[in-house]
């Protein structure tokens, strides 16, 4: 599978850089970072860390070190970090500019009769203005939230030769780079590809994620209850981004009811679950030229849609149609998702709807955990304006391709590129 255009693609050299240059920058899970002056044996240092106040209390785990890679996925409190050399932090700093707060409009999924025909205006309004909104009434049990996103952050709190043992290619563990044309972040993840049932796949079959890391386990809830879990929560955030496809097609007035959902609903839907984790923002020195650190560099979401959830750290930002940034306040309750729109369904809509310009910035002594469900079409599907959204005699705004097509030119791009630029008629 193509994973290049894909701002999500997995970084390849993803560990660590033992030939690193001093003076180098941890990125430390679950631990406020800190500068280290150090020389190169520096960077595979395992750091312990017993009381990270950097943790909301739903993740603080028994303290059982050593945690060995028979632990993994159990609960280990060994903090892990992932070396950054001076350079790439300066390339990374920020400014420290709080930007104002998005107006972003909330969804009620849940919606019946006229409140679901006014819920679908809506939608409408919120993908043509911003691209973006807020998720509410989806069904998913916060429960289950929870549970990922815990069993998320243990991973993550993992020591990093254990995290980079579940760097199986192409998919997997990677830390710090991003997409393969050499962005860089304050950044560690899993991109995981969802199979129709909704599961996560093993990341290959010589490295699979993450079980294969647990000693003598099989595919349990018990014995692995990562890829159980993201596995039911991916299942899960399909349903819901088919039926917000659904009742997008309602609100753009087109007839055939699954004319969008169907693209991610079928079985060989390129379909991808990525989980972000962001150290906390760490106190920086004069390496650092700034306050701020770029978690994950702005870009647009190549697929249909994403289905984003966060555990709350502030962070996230999107680009309003004016240029300017704005930044994405945390819902309410804690249980919305956030909805964005991608380069594709930007190519469905002909151009209606606005595939969100869209990055994370590391401005917080919080820990920012993200899981994030991409909806892709099936590699071959081919990609143009849907004809409903063509008026009569109406002029496509883009040229018809595949999705393969698509993903094949972004290779070795940078996450800001436009990639859809390539394919304007
Ligand atoms: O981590 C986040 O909150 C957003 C990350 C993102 O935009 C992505 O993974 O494509
Ligand atoms: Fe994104």
């Amino acid at each position: 599978m193509d994973q290049c255009v894909d701002p999500s693609i997995d970084a390849r050299s993803n560990g660590p850089d033992h030939r690193t240059p001093s003076p180098v920058v941890y990125l430390a899970s679950a631990v406020p970072a800190r500068i280290y002056r150090g020389g190169e044996h520096e960077s595979s240092r395992l750091v312990s860390n017993s009381n990270s106040p950097a943790l909301p209390v739903q993740w603080q785990a028994p303290v059982t070190p050593p945690c060995s890679a028979f632990h993994l996925l159990r609960l280990c409190r060994v903090s892990t970090m992932v070396v950054l050399a001076k350079g790439e932090l300066e390339q990374i700093a920020l400014p420290a500019v709080q930007p104002p707060a998005a107006d972003v409009r909330a969804i009620d999924l849940s919606a019946t009769g006229p409140a679901r025909t006014a819920a679908g205006r809506a939608l409408v309004a919120a993908c043509e203005e911003h691209g973006f909104f807020r998720l509410t009434g989806h069904g998913v049990a916060p429960g289950l939230v929870r549970a990922a996103e815990a069993a998320a952050a243990r991973f993550f709190a993992l020591p990093q030769p254990d995290k980079e043992a579940a760097a199986g290619l192409p998919l997997g563990y990677a830390s710090k780079r991003i997409g393969s044309g050499g962005d860089l972040g304050w950044i560690e993840y899993l991109l995981l590809s969802v199979t129709p049932s909704g599961a996560v796949p093993l990341a290959s079959s010589s490295s699979p994620l993450p079980c294969a890391l647990t000693a003598a386990t099989s595919a349990t809830t018990l014995s692995c209850p990562l890829r159980e879990l993201l596995g039911e929560y991916s299942a899960e955030v399909r349903r819901v981004a088919c039926a917000v496809l659904e009742l997008m097609a309602e609100g753009l007035g087109v007839a055939q009811a699954d004319a969008l959902a169907r693209l991610v609903a079928r079985e060989d839907s390129d379909s991808m679950l990525r989980v972000n984790h962001y150290p906390p923002r760490p106190e920086l020195g004069g390496g650092g030229g700034g306050k701020n650190l770029t978690g994950f560099g702005e870009h647009t979401d190549p697929q249909i849609i994403s289905v984003l959830r966060s555990n709350g750290a502030p962070g996230l930002e999107i680009s309003l149609r004016d240029g300017a940034w704005a930044s994405v306040p945390h819902d309410g309750d804690g249980d919305s998702f956030f909805v964005n729109v991608g380069d594709t369904l930007q190519v469905l809509t002909n151009g209606r709807f606005r595939s969100v310009k869209h990055r994370v910035v590391v401005n917080s002594e919080r820990s920012r955990v993200s899981m994030i469900f991409f909806g892709g079409p099936p590699p071959g599907e081919r990609l143009a304006p849907l004809p409903a959204l063509l008026a009569a005699g109406g002029r496509s705004r883009y040229r018809e391709f595949t999705w393969k097509e698509y993903k094949g030119s972004g290779c070795k791009g940078r996450l800001a590129d436009d990639r859809l630029c390539r394919f304007e008629n």
